[in-house]
């Protein structure tokens, strides 16, 4: 039975986790377990475009680049962007069709090298807010600091790390191809780590140097070929509030209202969770049916509402895991194991 069209937007981070080597291998294998539960969407009757983040992956990029800076090119931070788009979209391409054929499904799996247009005066290249890179203490981070002439800044807890500018995507320039990828049956990756940031200029295209956010470019993808659902995948089964205090509350169904209320009151940093939120509000306003954030482990179980943070139109959950209830309990998941 048909499902609709579901954006599953990895973390970087679900790929690469703070406590990873950062190996490439460490990165199949927990590619390997989100492809296995895209595999079990699919089984579902999900068509699924896949975006991912590449936060942790660019930053090693550019470090890399500065310690050969004198031996070889220095790359800018649109040319690391594409390299991690393209090494992750190379990954995930072949997981997915390895996962794919083991479950007996015959589809194609493409990964589109995706630009996304930005405005060159959005106020992002004053303001960095992105962290990208590996997670350092706060001398190591003063330290990076003065050494590579880079800002450093604090994430959400776990470290501090080096802060680049996120201009919001505008628009995405191989959309009909995407478009076209899709409804011709195609399992697409589009989009990775926000995809590559490009301004228009008298003579066309042009990389710029910054990060997009990779939930704010799903966001947009999923609003441009009419997703039905938006799942953000990150390093938490639900969203909280007073997060890290005390007082933590973790939240099952957030209706848009209240989450942009309690953005107002900075309950979701920048560069973490705030530009997850402001992404699924603006997918559900759009009108999207139901945007999710949880861990990769959870994918199907949150969309049958057994888990993950639902954020929605209305002020109630309308039913099991499907605030506007407008669509059907999807069946239990063939062989595929929640966590
Ligand atoms: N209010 C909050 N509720 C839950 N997690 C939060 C909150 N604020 C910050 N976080 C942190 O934000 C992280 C998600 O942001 P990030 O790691 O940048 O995303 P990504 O997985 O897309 O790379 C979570 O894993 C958590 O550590
Ligand atoms: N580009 C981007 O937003 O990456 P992360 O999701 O890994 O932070």
């Amino acid at each position: 039975m048909q499902q609709g069209i579901c954006v599953v937007a990895i973390g970087g981070n679900a790929i690469l986790s703070e406590t990873d080597q950062g190996t490439i291998d460490e990165q199949i294998e927990n590619i390997r377990l989100v492809c296995r539960k895209i595999v079990g969407l699919i089984q579902q009757g999900y068509q699924v475009i896949v975006t991912h983040g590449n936060g942790p992956q660019v930053g090693q990029t550019l470090l890399r680049h500065k310690l050969s800076a004198g031996i070889v090119s220095e790359g800018t931070l649109d040319a690391c962007g594409a390299e991690t788009q393209g090494l992750l979209g190379y990954l995930i391409q072949q997981v997915l069709r390895n996962e794919l054929d083991k479950a007996g499904l015959a589809l194609e799996v493409a990964a589109v090298v995706t630009q996304v247009l930005v405005d060159k005066e959005d106020q992002a290249f004053r303001q960095p807010t992105k962290p990208i890179g590996p997670f350092y203490s706060k001398t190591e981070a003063e330290e990076i600091s003065r050494k590579y002439d880079r800002k450093m800044i604090e994430d959400s807890g776990r470290g501090y790390r080096i802060v680049v500018p996120s201009p919001l995507p505008v628009d995405i320039v191989e959309k009909n191809t995407i478009l076209a990828l899709l409804k011709s049956g195609n399992v697409v990756i589009a989009a990775g780590g926000g995809g590559i940031p490009v301004v228009r200029q008298a003579n066309g295209l042009t990389g710029i140097a910054a990060v997009i956010d990779k939930d704010a470019a799903s966001s947009l993808l999923a609003r441009m070929v009419g997703a039905d659902y938006l799942l953000l995948l990150t390093g938490v089964e639900k969203v909280c509030i007073n997060y890290r205090q005390p007082d933590e509350r973790q939240l099952d169904y957030l209706p848009v209202g209240q989450a942009e209320q309690y953005l107002a009151a900075g309950q979701f940093p920048e560069g973490s969770m705030a530009p997850k939120i402001r992404a699924a509000v603006e997918f559900v306003r759009f009108g999207g049916k139901k945007a999710i954030i949880t861990t990769l482990n959870n994918i199907c179980a949150a969309l049958q509402g057994k888990t993950g943070t639902a954020i929605g139109l209305s002020d109630q959950p309308a039913g099991p895991g499907f605030p506007d209830g407008t669509a059907e309990k999807p069946a239990a998941e063939p062989g595929v194991m929640e966590a």
